[in-house]
C-alpha cells in the first residue's frame, strides 16, 4: 500500500482576480476551494490514475473536516490523527502571476504526534511512504528523520517531497524517489540558480548517494531524471497555465503509478512530465484521461 503523509495540510483557497489592487477592496471573480498539501495532492492524482493509497497526517476543525470529506468523495482512504485547533488555509491569488500565502498550521501536541508515529511504526515491506511538504513549526524540526527511520526499520520504500534541511537530513536514509525542483536542488547543494549543466551533476550526485530514482523539475523548462539505468530529459508540454498549484505532486504520483503499473523508467518518466503539465494546465489536479492526452507529446532524451 501506497501511504502519504502530510504533516501540515491545507485548505487551498484559489482567488482569481483581474487585477491585485494592494491596499484596496478587490472583488475575486471566481473563487475555489480544494483538499490540498502536498501527500494529500499526490494521494488525490493516485486515485485519479487508478492507484489506492491511504492519507495520513493531522488534520483539525472545520478545515480539517473538510479535507476529510472531499477525500472521502472521491473514495481515498485517510487516517489523519484529530488534532485540536484548525488546519490551514492557504491562499492561492491568480491575479496573471501566481501569488500564495500558506498559512501556519495549528500547533500539534507531542501525544498526536506520536500517535501519527505509530502508524508508521505499523508499515511492512510492501508498503511505501511519500513523506510531503513543510514541517509545522511546533514539530521537532527533526520529525521526518525519525518517520523516515522507522520506515527504513520496516523496509518499506521512502519517497521525499520536501525543501531545505528536511531535505538534506533525508538523504541518508536512501529514499526511492526524491523530487526537487531546481531551486530545491541548487539549495541543497549551497549553490546560487544552476544551469541545466549544473542541474545534471547535481542531480548524478545525488544517485550517487544511494538514492534510487531522483526527479529535478523545472517548471515550464521540463525535467531530468537521474538513477541507475539511465538519466534522462524531457522538455515540458506547451500549454496554457492554468493553475500550477501541485504541479510537483502530480509528477510524484504520476511516477509512481506508472512505476506500479510495471512501465520502463523512460515511460514513467514521461507519465510524471506529462501529469505534472496536465495539472498546470487545468484548474484542479490533472484527471487520467489529461495525462494519456498529453504524454503523447512529451519527448524523452537520453543524456
Ligand atoms: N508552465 C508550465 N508549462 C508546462 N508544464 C509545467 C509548467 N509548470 C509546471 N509544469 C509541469 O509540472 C512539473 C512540475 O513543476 P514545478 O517544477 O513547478 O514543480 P514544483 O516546484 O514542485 O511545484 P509545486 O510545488 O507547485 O507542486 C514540471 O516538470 C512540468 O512537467
Ligand atoms: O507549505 P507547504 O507544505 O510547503 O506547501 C503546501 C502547498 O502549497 O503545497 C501544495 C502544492 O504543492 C498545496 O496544495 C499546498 O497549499
Amino acid at each position: 500500500m501506497i501511504y502519504t503523509c502530510t504533516l501540515n495540510p491545507s485548505v487551498d483557497y484559489v482567488v482569481h482576480v483581474d487585477e491585485l489592487r494592494v491596499g484596496e477592496l478587490n472583488r475575486a471573480m471566481k473563487t475555489l476551494t480544494f483538499p490540498g498539501g502536498k501527500g494529500i495532492n499526490v494521494s488525490r492524482v493516485l486515485k485519479r490514475l487508478g492507484v489506492d493509497s491511504t492519507a495520513l497526517g493531522f488534520a483539525g476543525g472545520f478545515t480539517g473536516a473538510f479535507i476529510e470529506n472531499e477525500l472521502r468523495k472521491e473514495e481515498i482512504a485517510c487516517d489523519f490523527v484529530h488534532v485540536p485547533g484548525q488546519t490551514r488555509i492557504n491562499v492561492k491569488l491568480k491575479a496573471g502571476l501566481e501569488t500564495e500565502i500558506n498559512g501556519q498550521g495549528p500547533a500539534i501536541a507531542s501525544e498526536d504526534a506520536a500517535q501519527l508515529t505509530a502508524k508508521i511504526e505499523a508499515l511492512s515491506a510492501d508498503d511505501v511512504l511519500v513523506l510531503a511538504g513543510s514541517v509545522p513549526p511546533s514539530l521537532p524540526a527533526d520529525v521526518y528523520e525519525q518517520l523516515a527511520a522507522e520506515t527504513v526499520k520496516r523496509q518499506a520504500r521512502l519517497v521525499i517531497d520536501t525543501s531545505g534541511p528536511a531535505l538534506r537530513s533525508l538523504l541518508a536514509c536512501r529514499p526511492f524517489l526524491v523530487k526537487p525542483n531546481h531551486h530545491e536542488l541548487a539549495e541543497l547543494f549551497g549553490v546560487s540558480a544552476l544551469t541545466k549543466e549544473e542541474v545534471v551533476i547535481y542531480g548524478r550526485r545525488l544517485t550517487e548517494m544511494g538514492i534510487c530514482h531522483v526527479i529535478v523539475s523545472m517548471g515550464g523548462d521540463g525535467a531530468f531524471y537521474f538513477g541507475k539505468e539511465a538519466a534522462l530529459f524531457a522538455e515540458a508540454p506547451k500549454g496554457t497555465v492554468k493553475n500550477s498549484v501541485g504541479a510537483g505532486d502530480s509528477m510524484v504520483a504520476g511516477f509512481l503509478a506508472a512505476y506500479a503499473g510495471g512501465k520502463p523508467i523512460a515511460e514513467a518518466f514521461a507519465y510524471s512530465v506529462a501529469a505534472g503539465s496536465a495539472t498546470a494546465f487545468s484548474e484542479d489536479l490533472c484527471t487520467k484521461e489529461e495525462v494519456e492526452t498529453l504524454v503523447g507529446r512529451v519527448r524523452v532524451v537520453r543524456l
